[in-house]
């Protein structure tokens, strides 16, 4: 009996619509190779991300109905300030329509130009915003989370000592804040240890340094710790996610991922300072302080969402899922992120394509040959996603060349998965006649959202 069967059973579905190869091909050709470019009307599975296509439950429709949708005091947002108190443990509360709302008040509340954000491993928007206010972005991820196939429980763990030193090098004076995220998505969604957390709290408080969490992924980051961590086996994930928030000073928060709602995020906070500074600044981006670019409607489905996401049985079957999906491709010998992450299987494209050096766009051609293989759309997470140095112009050249397979919450079956797996290895058989790409068209900002590429 699989303990990872679902908690729950379908009742409303979205038919899915397959293609033939002829179509994927025009398909995929219209889209310049950039999987973000096709429709989903062309995507018959679609893992490009876990980013608000989750399944909302039952009541979160319901909750839909509830929607105050008064300009000022929507009594959606009082529900869902109190629901992030009580599960996150922050006091003060903004609301954004996603998380890189949030990611832009905190970076203009905070960071001047000439200041330091340290964080383990980089996040494309994170590191932009941050960029964007005038820092400088310091990867203090342990090392072992650059190496693909070394096997270790907590590879989202920040290393102190390359805190320590880039603390030594630059002063406390001139880092706002270290910038902890738990998972880490880049490196495969890969967890950090709550003593790992406590520590960074102790190394950063001798400094007077704040932290601030990107809690995106933080409920399944509580799982890994009750899974992994010694002293936590029985306890609950709320217990888990109140205790790691607390060693932190306030979060950014995207609520398409763990609160299962398709938009919507916050930023929270303890630093009164701060609060006031973003809750004005709100209403420039976002809109007034009580709504913060949601619909009051999506303001109650998040909060219910919330107090979904930490249910230990929905958690152990989502994550279970993508387990699965791993086991699947471990018995053809298939090269991936190891250990498994909490939302996705991270394919190694340089373990696909040993043949095509990295200026040849690995990652991106095999998102692309996934495509045309069966329609199944992932994520290219490689040295187009890691973009230009700031400072130089210069690609940076990331060790981890990564196509994401990411599994949405609460929306596909265990066949799907099958058929996903089955897809890899048919592209995994071919790879050898694989040719890379040239991009065409590179935009400004994030590039990867909106590149075009022709095959070589
Ligand atoms: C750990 C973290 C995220 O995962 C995250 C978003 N994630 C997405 C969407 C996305 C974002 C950036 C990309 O390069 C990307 F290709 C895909 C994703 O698929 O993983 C945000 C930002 O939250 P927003 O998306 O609500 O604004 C902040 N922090």
């Amino acid at each position: 009996r699989r303990s990872w069967a679902e908690p729950y059973k379908i009742k409303v579905v979205e038919p899915l619509r397959t293609t033939t190869r002829e179509e994927r091909e025009a398909a995929i050709a219209d889209a310049g190779y950039n999987t973000f470019l096709l429709p989903s009307k062309d995507v018959y599975i679609d893992l490009l991300t876990d980013s608000g296509t989750n399944a909302m439950s039952d009541r979160q429709w319901a909750g839909m109905m509830l929607g105050d949708e008064a300009y000022a005091g929507s009594g959606n947002y009082y529900r869902l300030e109190d629901t992030i108190r009580r599960f996150y443990g922050y006091r003060h509360v903004v609301p954004t329509h996603q998380g890189r709302g949030a990611e832009n008040l905190l970076s203009q509340s905070l960071i001047s130009p000439g200041h330091h954000v340290p964080g383990n491993m980089y996040f494309t928007t994170t590191r932009f915003h941050q960029e964007k206010a005038g820092a400088t972005f310091h990867d203090i991820i342990v090392d072992e989370a650059h190496d693909p196939t070394l096997d270790a429980p907590f590879k989202g763990n920040v290393d102190l000592a390359k805190l320590a030193a880039l603390i030594d090098e630059v002063g406390a004076e001139r880092i706002p804040y270290v910038c902890v995220a738990a998972t880490v998505n880049m490196a495969g969604g890969q967890p950090i240890s709550m003593a790992n957390m406590r520590a960074v709290r102790e190394l950063t408080q001798r400094h007077g340094i704040a932290i601030y969490l990107d809690a995106t992924r933080a409920v399944e980051n509580a799982l890994f710790i009750r899974e992994r961590e010694e002293g936590y086996g029985s306890t609950s994930l709320a217990d888990i996610l109140l205790e790691f928030c607390s060693y932190s000073d306030g979060c950014t928060m995207s609520g398409k991922k763990d609160p299962l709602t398709n938009i919507g995020g916050w930023l929270a906070t303890n630093d009164e300072a701060l609060f006031e500074e973003a809750r004005n600044l709100v209403v420039v981006y976002e809109g007034l302080h009580t709504y913060g670019g949601m619909a009051g409607r999506d303001m109650e489905a998040m909060a219910i969402g919330i107090t979904e996401s930490v249910e230990l049985a929905y958690m152990k079957s989502r994550v279970g899922q993508v387990r699965y999906l791993g086991e699947l491709l471990d018995q053809w010998g298939i090269p991936f992120v190891r250990p498994v992450g909490g939302h996705g299987i991270f394919l190694d494209a340089r373990g696909f394509y040993p043949h095509l050096d990295q200026e040849q766009f690995p990652a991106q051609t095999l998102a692309a040959q996934l495509y045309l293989e069966a329609g199944v759309r992932a994520m290219e997470r490689g040295i187009v996603s890691a973009g230009r140095d700031a400072a130089t112009g210069e690609n940076h050249h990331p060790s981890l060349e990564l196509v994401r397979l990411t599994i949405p919450r609460r929306v596909y079956t265990q066949a799907h998965m099958d058929v996903v797996a089955e897809s890899v290895k048919a592209c995994y058989d071919d790879r050898e006649a694989a040719r890379g790409l040239r991009m065409t068209y590179e935009p400004k900002y994030l590039r990867f959202f909106q590149a075009r590429f022709e095959p070589l």
